[in-house]
């Protein structure tokens, strides 16, 4: 089994677990399933110059422990005022070290709009990050039925969720449906770890004009990010080079000034 079965395998025992704990119809009592949400697809188009989603995650499988202990409250307020589009908050638990939690706490903290990063597989955790706050949520292709995606896509934006969908293999690109808002190529092979920056760049051609391309993972410098948007990526995902800084706010604001030209002046 690789990492990624092993996820899944895992995900199926939470869901049967959180079902029996909380059912959809409490789910829609929950104070933040009503409340209106910003666009993070709008913001990156706003933000063209520095367009990133700024991720909050402790550990990973790949990595091992990135930032112990980090909290929500002194991360995720810093990396809105740095200026991030939107932030990533990770709410897997036994293999990310996040909870739910972390992210309805994140939703308290910032305006700016939450993507629930997820392994989704299963119609409840749609109502769930709704429930939670998030505005958005991640399908990843490479774990899910073409059906399938389609039906947890449409229903994410029935509930005013957008959907961001990560490929990995060029061969996923036919999982793509119209409920889509953001395609996100992964550099990191989810079943190997493997790291490549080139291959976000050869597979941006596969995507339809009209869905916003986002670069995912392993982007590490100004270089990096530049080398990515002259591929045409209009969207940046990035964890753990602003995690596995002591400050990863001021990470961002630095990245940002690099980028830019323009400091960011007051965090
Ligand atoms: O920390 P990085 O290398 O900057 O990567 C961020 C993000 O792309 C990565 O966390 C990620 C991309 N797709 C995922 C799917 C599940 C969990 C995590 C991920």
């Amino acid at each position: 089994m690789n990492i990624l079965d092993k996820i899944v395998a895992n995900k199926k025992e939470e869901v049967a677990a959180a079902k029996s704990k909380v059912s959809i119809k409490e789910l829609k009592y929950y104070r933040h399933f009503t409340a209106p949400v910003a666009s993070i697809k709008e913001n990156l188009i706003k933000k063209k110059d520095f367009p990133v989603i700024t991720e909050f995650k402790r550990q990973s499988p790949s990595k091992g422990i990135i930032h112990a202990g980090a909290k929500v409250a002194e991360i995720v307020p810093g990396y809105a005022k740095a200026g991030a589009a939107g932030i990533s908050v990770l709410t897997d638990v036994q293999f990310f070290g996040g909870s739910n939690d972390d992210l309805s706490q994140a939703r308290d903290l910032t305006d700016t709009p939450i993507i629930r990063k997820e392994f989704i597989i299963d119609p409840y955790q749609i109502y769930e990050a709704k429930a939670i706050g998030a505005s958005a949520v991640l399908l990843i292709a490479a774990i899910l039925e073409k059906q399938q995606a389609a039906d947890l896509a449409s229903l994410a934006n029935y509930l005013g969720l957008e959907v961001l969908m990560e490929f990995h293999d060029e061969s996923e690109a036919e999982m793509l449906n119209s409920y889509v808002d953001m395609a996100g190529i992964n550099n990191r092979n989810l079943k190997t770890f493997e790291v490549d920056l080139q291959h976000a760049a050869n597979m941006i051609s596969l995507l339809p004009s009209h869905i916003l391309p986002i670069a995912e993972s392993g982007i590490h410098s100004a270089d990096d990010f530049l080398f990515l948007k002259n591929a045409g990526f209009q969207g940046f995902l990035m964890g753990e080079y602003f995690m596995k800084h002591s400050d990863p706010a001021k990470a961002c604001a630095d990245l940002k000034a690099e980028v830019t030209g323009k400091s960011v002046t007051q965090l």
